[in-house]
């Protein structure tokens, strides 16, 4: 099964005013949509980032593994990063340090799922077989709240309405569990001072009573901060995502709050894994396939984390519909990730670049597809319509700052803030 030719498109489709601690979300998401065929006419797909830098590699990747066989993994790992050089793609500071390796990983992942699509449909199983099997036959997600802005401005207001206080917070909450099913609840932080987060926690543990919660200021506070934000929510976090920056200040919280630390910042690539456990910085490591390297590698860091105590959750940015099946399909046969995982699904609010039907939520989970490969086929239409978006939105790279700066020209987003 060798690689004959590989179709690289980025997309753009609409995402509201979600606000975290890097600005808020533009009105257009990017990314950018993989498509390797192969000599036998097998195509399979894969989905990652879609800014400029990061799409100019995938770019000229696609051209150096024209040749290779879909299962020869390590050559193709080795060629993306030959390709891929020194080059540091990942800028947007939501995902903790930008460094070589992890830039080679969030190239070389959007061809491995593809491979991966690929095998499954030649040998007629579904992905989770290729990982090991499933460990779950539904993979559950979390509702995933922002404060948001009614709508973007100048635009007409979105469907999920503003949320900027703990009563907006629950309303978003309501809706999204109305929508979805979900049975557990994430909240961006990092947006107002820590004690209006801590009084949106407190309604939502009022509101959901036995729900479990989780808070994510993406490292927008001291250590101090941290302290007393996690002291003030003991007994209603399930984890505390991210509160401060690196692995020894997420130590030094750790050891005085009641909740486990949960990361998908200080520890986002594998020469983090020995320092952080070493330090006991994290209880509950957010894996992500998109940076740590496609499905293959997040399964060995989910061993690792289970040989080193560490229990496991899925982070998610703004995605179609192809992630979300490589994230169904790897949280399916990961029996140590036990965590609802984080999706940005409803945000999208329909769009996307699949065929409906091949992916679905039942009470909040994803029942993992069964047709072979990712089981997700792509809508032509749909990639076509969305790739002329990307080339009249006239955004090529995510900037939540600078796109804050425009209604704040006082904001800053430099971290920790409080
Ligand atoms: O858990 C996280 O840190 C994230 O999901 C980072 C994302 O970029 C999120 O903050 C967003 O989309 O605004
Ligand atoms: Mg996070």
């Amino acid at each position: 099964m060798i690689i004959r030719e590989i179709h690289v498109t980025p997309v753009a489709f609409r995402d509201p005013p979600l606000l975290n601690a890097a600005g808020v979300h533009e009105p257009w998401a990017l990314r950018t949509i993989v498509e390797v065929v192969t000599d036998e006419g097998l195509t399979g797909l894969g989905e990652t980032y879609g800014d400029l830098g990061h799409l100019g590699k995938v770019r000229e990747c696609a051209q150096a593994l024209v040749g290779l066989d879909v299962h020869a993994m390590n050559a193709m790992y080795a060629r993306v990063a030959a390709t891929v050089g020194d080059v540091v793609t990942d800028l947007h500071g939501l995902t903790g340090v930008a460094t070589k390796e992890k830039s080679v990983d969030r190239v070389f992942a959007a061809f491995e799922v593809a491979c991966l699509d690929i095998r499954g449909k030649a040998a007629g199983v579904p992905v989770v077989d290729l990982l090991g099997g499933r460990a779950r036959d539904a993979v559950e997600y979390s509702a995933y709240l922002f404060y948001k802005w009614a709508g973007h401005p100048g635009d007409e207001p979105d469907r999920f309405g503003t949320a900027l206080d703990p009563a907006g917070i629950v309303e978003q909450a309501a809706l999204l569990i109305k929508e979805y099913g979900f049975t557990s609840i994430k909240l961006k932080g990092g947006v107002h001072p820590p004690d209006e987060e801590i009084a949106a926690i407190k309604a939502l543990h009022e509101a959901f009573p036995g729900v479990p919660l989780r808070l994510d200021p993406n490292a927008a506070w001291t250590v101090a901060t941290s302290i007393r934000v996690g002291r003030e929510l003991d007994g209603m976090l399930q984890y505390l995502e991210d509160p401060t920056p690196d692995i020894s200040g997420m130590a030094e919280v750790a050891a005085s709050v009641p909740m486990p630390l949960a990361t998908n910042m200080c520890v986002v690539t594998p020469g983090h894994l020995p320092p952080a456990i070493a330090a006991g910085a994290i209880g509950v490591l957010l894996l992500d396939h998109h940076y740590w390297g496609g499905l293959v590698r997040s399964s060995h860091v989910a061993s690792l984390c289970e040989t080193f105590g560490l229990s496991l959750s899925m982070h998610s940015n703004s995605h179609l519909g192809i992630s979300l099946a490589a994230m169904t399909h790897l949280a399916a046969a990961t029996p140590n990730l036990t965590f609802a995982c984080d999706t940005h699904t409803p945000w999208q609010n329909g769009q996307d670049v699949i065929a409906p039907g091949a992916l679905r939520f039942v009470d909040g989970a994803v029942p993992v597809p069964t047709a072979p490969g990712l089981g997700v086929e792509l809508d032509r239409d749909a990639l076509a319509r969305m790739h002329e978006q990307y080339e009249r939105c006239g955004i090529v790279a995510r900037d939540d700052t600078t796109y804050m700066q425009r209604f704040d020209p006082t904001f800053s987003a430099t971290r920790p803030r409080w």
